[in-house]
């Protein structure tokens, strides 16, 4: 999976949904860590959209313990040929306890998505740029999610989007909540690369998500 167009990814814990999410979705991502039984529902999967398996730990604002289980099973996932991406926080990149996975994942012809939440605020523009950087060197995507507290908050992660996209890095970025929340719409205008979306809005996996057939609509609608 190459990332160099936008990619809608529909978020579940429940793959057997998948052919609800594809009018509206380019891939599911699994959240692994949400899920019961996720390495029988990858077993069993038969369906058409491809995957990106996420098992996001508990300090990043998942449910997975960080323990070698969470990337012992990140790295059976790999090993389906219906994984084409596998998300690891930039974190455990940086500490090196991912970078057994992510090699992993390289060997399989697997997509890494490197990952940096911000659940409480939207860092400076340079310190995302620099997060962005590093995220941009050790994965194939780097992912910045952000919570917006003001709109120039939401200014600046599109300004750093725009920017980065501009020096032929793969990005993927949004602001987190209510104030936030068009970044989901309008990211992938300034060259955002995944968008990701619930079924149902119930069942959503960050603040502020818009349903996925909602996301759907306004990115098409934005980008004309
Ligand atoms: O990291 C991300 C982005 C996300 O947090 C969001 O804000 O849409 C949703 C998560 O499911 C996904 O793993």
């Amino acid at each position: 999976m190459a990332f160099d167009s936008f990619t809608l990814a529909a978020s579940t814990a429940v793959l057997a949904d998948e052919p609800h999410a594809r009018d509206h979705a380019d891939m599911v991502e699994f959240r692994m860590d949400l899920a019961s039984d996720p390495l029988a529902q990858l077993a069993d999967y038969d369906g058409e959209l491809p995957i990106l398996a996420t098992n996001r730990v508990a300090w990043e604002g998942g449910e997975a313990d960080d323990d070698d289980a969470r990337l012992d099973a990140l790295e059976t996932a790999v090993e389906y040929d219906t994984v084409a991406a596998i998300d690891l926080e930039l974190e455990c990149l940086l500490s090196g306890a991912g970078r057994r996975t992510a090699e992993h994942a390289r060997e399989r012809d697997v997509a890494v998505v490197a990952s940096i939440h911000d659940f409480e605020a939207t860092p400076s523009e340079v310190r995302m740029r620099e997060l962005l950087e590093q995220a941009t060197d050790r994965a194939d995507v780097g992912k910045l999610a952000v919570t917006a507290t003001s709109r120039s908050d939401v200014l600046d992660l599109l300004s750093v989007t725009n920017l980065l996209t501009e020096r032929g890095r793969t990005v993927a970025t949004m602001a987190m909540g209510e104030m936030g929340r068009h970044s989901r719409a309008v990211a992938p205008i300034y060259g955002s690369k995944i968008g990701y979306g619930p079924l149902d809005s119930a069942d959503a996996t960050a603040p502020g998500q818009y349903d996925l057939a909602t996301l759907s609509r306004l990115v098409r609608e934005l980008r004309g």
